[in-house]
């Protein structure tokens, strides 16, 4: 069964269509594309998977498809592979009416997104997120754009697309590091806004694993529920958006770090967002049981909770280019209780330091009071 969920923001509001099956609706796609052509935007990976059968739906509606066929991976979520979606788009002549349509993950989504935004001053744009990280998280919102050597998504634009079409179907073909990397944001949602949603997860977290179709429908529903709450009210992060960056500010910091596509971003957020959980103990918010809670959940997830040594010194400055400075200040989002979280712009230098020590000691948070290990 499809569901559909709105994102409300007046007249760009959009729908976001989840369930199995949706790559061959016809009528799906024919809603949002009023022209004959549209650019898919794809990479190695994903088109000898889905494209055809992308191609041969919109072949139904009477719509040609020009293909981009991009490198796959996060090194290079970059400006010269941003070039090679421009040279498609001018190559095949398209138009400012002419749709892109990114076909795949978080890379492919934000990439597609920021040339949508950009390419002669703004065309229409769609996505079809083919990973479960692009279904629950980065399709929805609008945050679109590419990295720099020095930090994560940091030449960018907001630029919401006119559909999203979540296929579950396409998750059978992901790996289960994949998978494993999208459930770190889908958790991410219960810690920060949804208790029940957390306490669905710890029932249902193997089901998830095993790729169980009604239960991975209602985690990307569930979790697109959340996120499109959160962007209706503060679509430019001037506030509760930045709740959606628990565990980032150190997670960015990881992947910067360890060279883009070494730590998946989902593997950087679960890291990271042990960090934001040990720090939210230090802070005094939550306990160390609620710690090991946490980290339980992400260890079954297969998630990383250590984080890699990068060093203090270095974790200080990839953190300090975080888009949530503000006045000089590191700004960290960090959980008030489990289930309910806070932008906090006073944390004390030395309990982040303290922070930055145990997580990224042997046996991660949690682990330096209780001396447990799993
Ligand atoms: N815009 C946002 O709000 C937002 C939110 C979260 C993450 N992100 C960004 O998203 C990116 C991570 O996205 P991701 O986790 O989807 O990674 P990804 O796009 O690199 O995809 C992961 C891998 O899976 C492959 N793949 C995709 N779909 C597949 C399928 N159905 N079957 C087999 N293989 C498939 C890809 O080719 C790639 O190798 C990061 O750059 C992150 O910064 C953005
Ligand atoms: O949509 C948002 O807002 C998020 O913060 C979602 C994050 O999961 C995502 O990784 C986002 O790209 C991070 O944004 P950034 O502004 O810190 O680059
Ligand atoms: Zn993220």
């Amino acid at each position: 069964m499809m569901q559909t969920l709105t994102v409300g923001l007046s007249d760009r509001s959009y729908p976001i269509h989840i369930g199995t099956g949706l790559l061959s609706n016809a009528a799906l796609l024919a809603a949002s594309i009023p022209r004959k052509r549209v650019a898919i935007v794809t990479n190695t990976t994903i088109a000898p998977l889905y494209l055809s059968q992308l191609q041969a739906t919109l072949r139904e509606i009477g719509v040609q498809s020009v293909e981009i066929i991009l490198p796959d991976g996060e090194v290079y979520k970059t400006g010269e592979t941003l070039n090679l979606i421009y040279d498609g788009l001018l190559t095949h002549r398209c138009e400012r009416t002419t749709p892109l349509i990114a076909l795949g993950g978080g890379v492919i989504g934000d990439m597609t997104g920021f040339a949508a935004a950009s390419f002669l001053r703004g065309v229409p744009f769609i996505q079809i997120p083919t990973t479960l990280l692009s279904q629950v998280d980065s399709s929805v919102g609008g945050k679109t754009g590419i990295n720099h050597p020095l930090g994560k998504n940091m030449i960018g634009a907001f630029y919401q697309p006119k559909l999203v079409l979540a296929d579950i179907s396409t998750l059978n073909t992901l790996s289960d590091k994949e998978l494993s990397a999208g459930l770190a944001e889908v958790i991410k949602y219960g810690l920060i806004r949804d208790l029940p949603f957390l306490e669905w997860l710890e029932r249902n977290i193997e089901k998830l694993l095993a790729r169980d179709t009604e239960a991975l429908q209602y985690a990307v529903m569930r979790s697109c529920q959340n996120k499109a709450e959160v962007v209706a009210a503060d679509e430019r992060e001037s506030g509760e958006r930045a709740l959606l960056n628990l565990g980032h500010t150190f997670g960015h910091a990881i992947e910067s770090g360890m060279g883009y596509g070494n730590w998946l971003h989902g593997e950087g957020v679960a890291a990271g967002t042990m960090m934001a959980a040990d720090l939210s103990q230090r802070m005094g918010w939550i306990s160390t049981d609620d710690v090991l809670r946490i980290r339980d959940l992400f260890l079954r997830a297969n998630l990383p909770v250590v984080s890699p040594d990068l060093g203090i010194d270095r974790y200080l400055d990839y953190m300090g280019l975080d888009k949530k400075v503000e006045g000089g200040k590191l700004r960290f989002v960090l959980l008030k209780q489990v289930g309910v979280a806070a932008l906090v712009s006073d944390v004390p230098l030395a309990l982040l330091q303290q922070t930055l020590v145990a997580c990224c000691s042997k046996g991660g948070p949690g682990t330096n009071w209780l001396h447990e290990d799993k």
